[in-house]
C-alpha cells in the first residue's frame, strides 16, 4: 500500500527530502525542452547585459567624465582633448543605452517565456494529480480525505508554479551574476576580491544552516493548511446535518483552531526566515562596506582609479544582490520541494484495483442479461481484516433472473454490491460474469456491462439531460428522453422550468427523493446494461412516488438480470428468488411463500421491515 496517509511524513524524511525531490518534476518539464533553451538564451542575454553596464560606467568615468576633468585644467590642449572626450561621452552613453535596450528585450522574453512554464507545467501536474486520484479504488478514498487532495491541487500546485514561473529563473540568473560578477570583481582587483571571497565563507555557512530549519517548517505550514481544508471539505458536504443539529459554533471553532494552527506553524516559518533574511543582509552588507573601505584607501594612494572603484562597488552590488536573491530563492525552493513531495506521493498512489495486463473479452451477450456467479467469496474491508464482511458466498444467477437480496442492517448487502463492481477484490473465491473472472476483465468492460442505481442518487451540477446521458456520453437526446419515459421521469422533467434543460442544481438539491431515483434509473437503463444493480431507498416514498419507482424499476428490469438490494414488499414478492444474508452469510433462499413458511430470519424481518410501507401486493 503506498498511499496511507498522504498529509504527514515524520521529520526524518522530510529532512531527506529536500531540493533534490525537485527532480521529480523533470517528467512534467521535459515536453518543454525548447522554451527552457529559448528562455536559458534570454537569461544569457540578460545576465550578459547586466554585467556590461558596470564596465560602461567605468569608461564613462575615467575616460569621459576624467579625461574631461583633466582638459579643463590644461587650457593650453583643452579644445582638441574637449572633441576627444566629447566623443567619448557620446559613443559610452549611447554603448550603455544599447546595453540597456538589450537587456529590457531579453529580461521581458525571460519574463514571458518563463511565466508561461510556470502557468503550463502547474496545468499539466494538476490535470495529472487529479487524473490520476480519480482513477484510485474506494479504499484509497477511505484513507485520503478529499479536502486533502484539493489542497494539494490548489495550494502545492501553486508553489510549483512559484519555482518553475520564477525561481528557476531567478537562480539561473542570479547564479549567472553571481560567478560573472565575481569574475569582474577579480579583473577589476584582485586583491580585493580574495578578501570578499574569504569573508564569503563566513557568511555562507549560518545561511545554509539556516535555510534547513526553513524548509522543514515549509512542509509543516502546508500540512497544517492541507488539514484545515480537509475539515472545511467534509463539513461542507454535511451542511444540512451540521445545521440540523445547531453545530454550526462547534464546527466553525473545529475549523478556527485548525486555521490557528496553520498560523501558528507559519509564523514560526516566517520568524526563521526573517532571521535568515536580517542575517544574509547584515552578513553580505558588512562585508562589502569592509571591503569598499578598503578600496577608498587603494583609490587615495592611488593603486586604483576612480573608475576602477565605481566599477568595482557595481559588480560588488550585484554579486551581493545575487546572493540575496539566491537565498530568497532556495526558501521558495525548498517550499516547492515540500510540495513536489506531496504531489508525487499522490501521483505515486497505486490503485488496489488494476486492469489485467491481458483483459479478457466478455461472451456475446444473450437476449435475457447476464451470469452472475459467486463462488465461495469471503471478503474482508482492507481495514477491517479480522471481520469478514462476507463469508463463503455461493451463488449462481441465471441470465434474466431478479434476485431480491435482504438482511439485517450490516449484513453485506452493500458489499456484494461494492465486490461486483469490482471496487475491491475478494480475498479467497471468485466472482464471474458469463462465466469470466471479473479480474480478468477490463475494468471498464466490467462496469460497462452493469448498471447502477445507488440508494442515494447523485444528481450532477448538469440539466437534466445530462444527467441522464452521464453513464452513456454519446447517447442522442431521443435516446436519452426514451430512457427517461421508461423510467417514469419524462412528466415530471417536462415540467421543470425548462424541461430537459433544466440546471438540476449542485446534488439535485432542486428535486425529490422519489424524482432522483427516476433519474438515476433512467440513467442506469439509458445504458442498457445486461446486469442491473439496484438499491432500493429506505426512506418512504408517497404513495404516487413509491407507484411511479416501481412501475419504473419494472420497466428496468426487463431483458436482463436484475440484483435488488429490496426494502419493499412488492419488490420482494416479484422477485424470482431472495436471498437472505446475515453476518456475511446467505442463511436463507427461496420465494417469499417459501421463506416466510420457513419461520426463520426472512420471516422476522418481513414482519418487522416490510410492514410499515406495504403496497398493495402486485
Ligand atoms: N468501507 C468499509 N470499511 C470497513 N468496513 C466496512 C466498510 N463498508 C462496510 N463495512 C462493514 O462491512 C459490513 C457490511 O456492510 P454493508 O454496507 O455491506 O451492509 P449492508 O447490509 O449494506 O447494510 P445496510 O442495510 O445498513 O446498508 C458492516 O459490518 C460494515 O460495518
Amino acid at each position: 500500500m503506498t498511499t496511507r496517509n498522504t498529509g504527514k511524513t515524520d521529520p526524518e524524511t522530510s529532512r531527506k527530502s529536500s531540493l533534490a525531490t525537485l527532480r521529480g518534476l523533470s517528467p512534467f518539464l521535459r515536453p518543454y525542452r525548447r522554451q527552457f533553451l529559448l528562455a536559458g538564451i534570454a537569461l544569457l542575454f540578460a545576465a550578459g547585459a547586466t554585467l556590461a553596464i558596470p564596465a560602461a560606467f567605468k569608461q564613462m568615468i575615467d575616460l569621459g567624465f576624467g579625461a574631461a576633468g583633466a582638459a579643463s585644467a590644461t587650457a593650453a590642449a583643452g579644445a582638441a582633448i574637449e572633441g576627444g572626450s566629447l566623443e567619448h561621452i557620446n559613443a559610452t552613453f549611447l554603448a550603455l543605452f544599447g546595453v540597456a535596450a538589450v537587456l529590457a528585450v531579453a529580461t521581458a522574453a525571460r519574463f514571458y517565456m518563463v511565466s508561461w512554464l510556470g502557468e503550463r507545467v502547474t496545468a499539466d501536474i494538476r490535470s495529472a494529480v487529479y487524473g490520476h486520484v480519480v482513477r484510485q479504488s474506494p479504499e484509497f478514498f477511505e484513507t485520503t480525505r478529499t479536502g486533502e487532495v484539493l489542497s494539494r491541487l490548489t495550494t502545492d500546485t501553486t508553489l510549483i508554479q512559484t519555482v518553475v514561473g520564477t525561481s528557476i529563473s531567478l537562480a539561473l540568473r542570479n547564479t549567472l551574476l553571481f560567478f560573472g560578477g565575481l569574475v569582474m570583481l577579480f579583473v577589476t582587483s584582485p586583491r580585493l576580491t580574495s578578501i570578499i571571497l574569504g569573508l564569503l565563507v563566513l557568511v555562507v555557512l549560518p545561511i545554509v544552516l539556516f535555510g534547513r530549519r526553513v524548509r522543514k517548517l515549509s512542509r509543516d505550514s502546508q500540512d497544517r493548511i492541507a488539514d484545515a481544508s480537509a475539515v472545511a471539505g467534509e463539513i461542507l458536504n454535511a451542511m444540512p446535518t451540521v445545521q440540523a443539529f445547531t453545530r454550526e459554533g462547534h464546527e466553525s471553532g473545529r475549523f478556527g483552531k485548525e486555521v490557528e494552527g496553520a498560523f501558528t506553524t507559519a509564523m514560526r516559518r516566517i520568524r526563521a526566515r526573517s532571521t535568515l533574511t536580517m542575517l544574509a543582509i547584515v552578513l553580505i552588507f558588512g562585508a562589502i562596506v569592509f571591503v569598499l573601505w578598503l578600496g577608498a584607501h587603494a583609490v587615495l594612494e592611488g593603486t586604483m582609479t576612480g573608475g576602477d572603484l565605481g566599477q568595482f562597488i557595481l559588480y560588488a552590488g550585484i554579486v551581493a544582490g545575487s546572493v540575496g536573491a539566491l537565498s530568497e530563492v532556495m526558501g521558495d525552493a525548498q517550499r516547492a520541494a515540500g510540495a513536489t513531495e506531496r504531489l508525487l506521493e499522490l501521483l505515486g498512489a497505486q490503485s488496489e484495483i488494476q486492469d489485467p495486463l491481458q483483459p479478457k473479452a466478455l461472451p456475446a451477450r444473450t437476449e435475457n442479461g447476464a451470469r452472475v456467479t459467486l463462488d465461495d467469496v469471503t471478503f474482508a474491508y482492507p481495514s477491517r481484516l479480522d471481520e469478514a464482511a462476507l463469508s463463503h458466498l455461493a451463488l449462481d444467477i441465471r441470465p434474466g433472473e431478479t434476485v431480491a437480496v435482504v438482511g439485517p442492517s450490516g449484513a453485506g448487502k452493500t458489499t456484494l454490491f461494492q465486490l461486483l463492481l469490482r471496487f475491491y477484490d475478494p480475498q479467497a473465491g471468485a466472482i464471474r460474469l458469463d462465466g469470466v473472472d471479473v479480474r480478468d476483465l477490463a475494468l471498464h468492460t466490467l462496469r460497462g456491462a452493469v448498471g447502477i442505481v445507488p440508494q442515494d442518487t447523485v444528481i450532477f451540477s448538469l440539466d437534466a439531460m445530462e444527467n441522464i446521458r452521464y453513464g452513456r456520453p454519446d447517447a442522442s437526446d431521443d435516446e436519452v428522453i426514451a430512457a427517461a419515459r421508461m423510467a417514469a421521469a419524462h412528466d415530471f422533467i417536462e415540467r421543470l422550468p425548462q424541461g430537459y434543460t433544466s440546471f438540476l442544481g449542485e446534488r439535485g438539491v432542486r428535486l425529490s427523493g422519489g424524482q432522483r431515483q427516476r433519474i438515476a434509473i433512467a440513467r442506469a437503463l439509458l445504458k442498457n446494461p445486461p446486469l442491473l444493480l439496484l438499491d432500493e431507498a429506505t426512506s418512504a416514498l408517497d404513495a404516487e412516488s413509491e407507484r411511479l419507482v416501481q412501475r419504473a424499476l419494472e420497466a428496468a428490469m426487463v431483458g436482463r438480470t436484475t440484483i435488488i438490494i429490496a426494502h419493499r414488499l412488492a419488490t420482494v414478492q416479484r422477485a424470482d428468488r431472495i436471498i437472505v444474508l446475515d453476518e456475511g452469510r446467505i442463511v436463507e433462499s427461496g420465494t417469499h411463500a417459501e421463506l416466510i413458511a420457513l419461520r426463520g430470519v426472512y420471516a422476522n424481518l418481513a414482519a418487522l421491515q416490510f410492514q410499515t410501507h406495504a403496497p398493495v401486493a402486485a
